[in-house]
C-alpha cells in the first residue's frame, strides 16, 4: 500500500484538521495521503445544536465511511465524539494537543470583564452559557450554531467571512461577543479574533478540547510491518492520552455527551495526573467544581480517576443541578 486514504468532513475545521494530520502521517510513514469529503448529518442540519438531539452527529458518517471502506482513516475532534467507542473502530492515535482553552472573541478588543452590562454573546454550548452566565449573570446569551467562520461574522464590526455557505450567514455582526474554542480558532490562523483566552478557573473547556482522534479499523494498526501502523502508533501521545481519558471517562460515568453543561481539564504534574471538573445548573445560577488526582498514570488508572470523580460529583448533587 503506498497510499493511504482518510475521511473528512467539508468544513474548513475539519478540512484543515484532516491536512495537518494527513501530512504528519505521510511524513512519518513515506506513503501518500488522498482525502475523501463525507458529508455528515450535522452539516445538513439546521436548527441549535444543543436540540439536535443525541452526541456524534458530526463524527457517525465518518464512521459509516471508515466501515464501509470508502476510507482508511477519519480524523476527528475528540470533544465532538460520543464516549462509548463502537467495537468495530478503533481510536488509533490521539496527537499532542494544542491550547484547551476556550477563547472570547469580542467587539473592540474587550475582555469578559469589560464587556458592558448586558452584553449579548454567541454560544450553542450549555457548557460555556452556564459558565458564562456563573461568571457575568447580567450576560444576555444567544444560541448560535453554525462554522467557526459564521460565529466570528456574528461579532459587531467583524469583517470575517462564512465558510459555510451562508447557513446563518447576517449581512453584518450583531452580537457583542462569542466564544470559540482557541484550538479551532489557531488551526484555522484566526488567532487575531481572539480578545481574551478564558482562563480555565472561569471557564473549563469541554472533555478532548483541543485534541484529534485518528480512527481507523483495527486490521489497519494490526497489519503486520504496516508503515501506516508504525506511523500511528509514533503520532500518539501518551499524555495527551491519558488526560483525555481522564475527562471522558468522567463524561460516561456522569451518562452526559457533549450537549450536557459539564467542564472538565486533566493535566500531568510531575508524577501525578490531575482532574479539574465542573457541573452546571443550565442556567448558570450554581456549579459544583471539584478535582481529584492519582499517580496511576495508565489508561486504566486515568480512566478511574475520571469515574471516582464523577461518583463525587454524583454525590453531591449534579445529576440533580444539571438535569441529566
Ligand atoms: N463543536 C464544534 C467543534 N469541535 C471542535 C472544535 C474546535 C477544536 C477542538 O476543540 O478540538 C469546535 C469548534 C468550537 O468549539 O469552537
Amino acid at each position: 500500500m503506498s497510499v493511504f486514504t482518510v475521511g473528512t468532513r467539508g468544513s474548513a475545521l475539519a478540512t484543515t484538521q484532516t491536512g495537518h494530520v494527513a501530512e504528519a502521517l505521510a511524513a512519518l510513514s513515506g506513503l501518500t495521503p488522498e482525502t475523501v469529503l463525507v458529508k455528515t448529518e450535522g452539516d445538513v442540519t439546521s436548527g441549535p445544536l444543543a436540540q439536535l438531539g443525541g452526541t456524534g452527529v458530526f463524527a457517525a458518517a465518518l464512521r459509516v465511511a471508515l466501515l464501509e471502506g470508502r476510507c482508511d482513516l477519519a480524523v476527528h475532534s475528540l470533544k465532538d465524539l460520543p464516549t462509548s467507542q463502537p467495537e468495530a473502530l478503533v481510536l488509533a492515535a490521539m496527537p499532542e494537543r494544542v491550547d484547551v482553552r476556550d477563547a472570547l472573541c469580542a467587539r473592540d478588543g474587550l475582555t469578559l470583564e469589560a464587556l458592558p452590562e448586558g452584553a449579548t454573546i454567541g454560544t450553542g454550548s450549555p457548557r460555556r452559557s452556564a459558565q458564562l452566565k456563573y461568571a457575568r449573570p447580567d450576560l444576555e446569551i444567544v444560541d448560535i450554531r453554525g462554522n467557526v467562520g459564521t460565529r466570528l461574522g456574528r461579532v459587531k464590526g467583524s469583517p470575517q467571512q462564512a465558510d459555510d455557505g451562508g447557513v446563518g450567514r447576517v449581512a453584518q455582526g450583531d452580537l457583542d461577543a462569542v466564544v470559540l474554542a482557541a484550538a479551532g480558532l489557531e488551526r484555522l490562523g484566526l488567532q487575531e479574533h481572539i480578545t481574551e483566552y478564558l482562563d480555565p478557573a472561569v471557564m473549563l473547556p469541554a472533555p478532548g478540547q483541543g485534541t484529534l482522534a485518528v480512527e481507523c479499523r483495527p486490521e489497519t494498526v494490526a497489519a503486520p510491518g504496516s508503515a501506516l501502523a508504525a506511523a500511528l502508533e509514533q503520532l500518539d501521545d501518551d499524555a495527551t492520552r491519558l488526560a483525555v481519558t481522564s475527562e471522558r471517562g468522567l463524561l460516561a460515568q456522569l451518562e452526559a455527551g457533549c450537549a450536557a453543561p459539564i467542564g472538565a481539564l486533566a493535566r500531568i504534574e510531575g508524577e501525578t495526573l490531575v482532574l479539574d471538573a465542573v457541573v452546571c445548573a443550565p442556567d448558570g445560577s450554581d456549579v459544583i467544581r471539584r478535582s481529584a488526582r492519582t499517580r496511576e498514570l495508565t489508561v486504566d488508572g486515568a480512566r478511574a480517576l475520571g469515574v471516582e470523580l464523577a461518583e463525587l460529583l454524583l454525590r453531591e448533587g449534579a445529576a440533580d443541578l444539571a438535569g441529566l
